[in-house]
């Protein structure tokens, strides 16, 4: 039996990280797979690791319909044993439907890679209908950390440097400044941190939390 597989983790959890391993362990043992996924940060059509591996994919635009795509791959005579879904956050709720159906009705194992919550702490639509389709959904084992060194559960976005939680909720980005330049956008640097739920909500990033604690007056927390 095939099945869908939602492998989930906040921002730099090494998600992108275990969809290509996913893939290679598969394809060593002689599995045909297809790699897709959507708005990858290193560019169209490639899933990318933090750690360096890169790879081709097909990118996943709003008008895939994964079924047609699969029917018409299987019609024309390719095998397909395995998709491996990177940034399926990203796909709408009718494509998770389809992937579900192409389990189901066509043996093909769906492995689908991606955040749970935007920076406003809002389900995504394409996650939202992974958790309720999928077989299993699993929380990657490595924990991203906060700043105060508890598991972070929520994805932060910061412009030049300071959160919010109201814009686009599709904006690429990375975590880490020091490594990755912010993404300007309309001249606001956009960048992303990890915190635990209480400092997401107290809106306390680590350049905050220095800043407080630097500060002579001890501010009130809210
Ligand atoms: N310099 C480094 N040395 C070791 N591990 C690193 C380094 N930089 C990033 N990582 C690890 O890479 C992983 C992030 O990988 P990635 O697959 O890109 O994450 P995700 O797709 O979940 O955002 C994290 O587990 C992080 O610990
Ligand atoms: C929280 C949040 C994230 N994004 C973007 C930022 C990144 O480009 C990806 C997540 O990639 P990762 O491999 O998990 O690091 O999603 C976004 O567009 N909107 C958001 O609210």
């Amino acid at each position: 039996m095939a099945d869908l597989i939602f492998r989930t983790g906040t921002m730099d959890a090494g998600k992108s990280t275990l969809a290509l391993q996913t893939n290679h362990n598969h394809a060593a043992r002689g599995r045909r797979g297809r790699l897709f996924t959507s708005h990858d940060r290193a560019g169209t059509a490639m899933v990318s690791s933090r750690l360096g591996l890169v790879a081709d994919a097909e990118e996943v635009g709003p008008e895939l319909d994964f079924w047609r795509y699969t029917v018409d791959a299987l019609t024309q005579g390719a095998r397909i044993d395995y998709f491996i879904c990177d940034e399926a956050q990203f796909y709408t709720a009718e494509q998770i439907d389809q992937l579900a159906k192409v389990v189901d009705e066509l043996q093909i194992d769906v492995f689908c890679f991606g955040i749970l919550t935007d920076f406003r702490t809002r389900l995504f639509p394409g996650a939202a209908r992974l958790v309720e389709l999928a077989d299993r959904t699993e929380v990657l084992q490595v924990e991203a950390l906060c700043w105060c060194g508890k598991r972070a559960t929520h994805n932060a976005r910061t412009e030049n440097g300071v959160m919010v939680t109201e814009g686009e909720v599709i904006v690429v980005g990375d975590v880490d400044p020091t490594e990755h330049p912010p993404v300007a956008v309309d001249e606001v640097d956009v960048a992303y941190e990890v915190l635990c739920r209480q400092h997401h909500r107290r809106g306390m990033t680590a350049a905050r939390a220095r800043a407080v604690s630097l500060s002579p007056e001890p501010l009130p927390f809210t």
